[in-house]
């Protein structure tokens, strides 16, 4: 059996002021094992979102704490620290959120291997992900700008990917693409974990694609139940 690789442990978020708490997410606990891609359902306002980026150590939580490699990560109150952020990176619905769209995309992941202190060759790592992320490493000195919507994506994958994660958490990453060019992003993120042997956490509103995941979580008014 895998190991796990990410432990959520009572985490939940609450919106509102201290006197009026207005949850949106419940306690709750999953796992996530290596080498696992797993889905996160609901309908518009449920808290998928809200998930993902306390997972990802972006939203702070109110309750509870996420532990990677049985290391706590974040927690109520507490954000991850610098030297542990790059064990879980994100893939957003747009490129554009984790890109700056008129830098190259090379400088840019270069500058995030910088910032979050990734040791060795940082020219072959990006090189190496650009690969995993299936783009085509010429584009590797566009902008984000001169990308289509599906290229961009990709380079946003490379991103995460280069940064040597043990976990990927993507927030709707096909839902601003063409249905072709969705399924062949679908192909590359379902990819990830046999390819980086981390675990893939996958918000997604395309019920096709959350079944190719190895397991699903349903979150329902702020309740995540494992469906799969
Ligand atoms: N900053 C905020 N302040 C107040 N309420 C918020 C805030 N962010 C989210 N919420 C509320 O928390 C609930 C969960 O929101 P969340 O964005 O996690 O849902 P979601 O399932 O990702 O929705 P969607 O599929 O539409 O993106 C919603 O009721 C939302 O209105």
């Amino acid at each position: 059996m895998s190991a796990a690789v990410l432990q959520a442990c009572g985490i939940g978020a609450s919106y509102g002021t201290r006197r009026r708490p207005v949850t949106a997410l419940h306690p709750t606990d999953f796992t996530l094992l290596a080498g696992e891609s797993v889905a996160v359902i609901g309908r518009s306002g449920a808290g998928k979102s809200t998930l993902a980026e306390i997972v990802l150590g972006l939203r702070t939580a109110s309750t509870g704490h996420v532990m990677v490699h049985g290391q706590r990560f974040c927690g109520a109150g507490r954000t991850p620290d610098q030297d542990h952020r790059r064990l879980v990176q994100g893939i957003p619905q747009d490129a554009g959120a984790s890109l700056p769209p008129r830098t190259p995309v090379r400088a840019s992941i270069e500058r995030a291997l910088t910032k979050l202190r990734v040791d060795g060759d940082h020219a072959a790592r990006i090189l190496a992900a650009a690969e995993t992320a299936s783009l085509d490493p010429a584009l590797l000195e566009r902008t984000p700008r001169q990308l289509s919507g599906g290229q961009a994506q990709r380079a946003a994958i490379a991103r995460a990917v280069a940064v040597g994660p043990d976990v990927i958490v993507a927030d709707e990453p096909t839902s601003a693409l063409d249905s072709a060019t969705s399924a062949s992003l679908a192909d590359a993120l379902l990819a990830l974990p046999s390819r980086t042997g981390g675990a893939l956490l996958l918000v997604t509103h395309d019920d096709a694609l959350a079944a190719r995941c190895d397991r699903i979580l349903t979150v329902r008014d702020g309740t995540v139940e494992q469906t799969r």
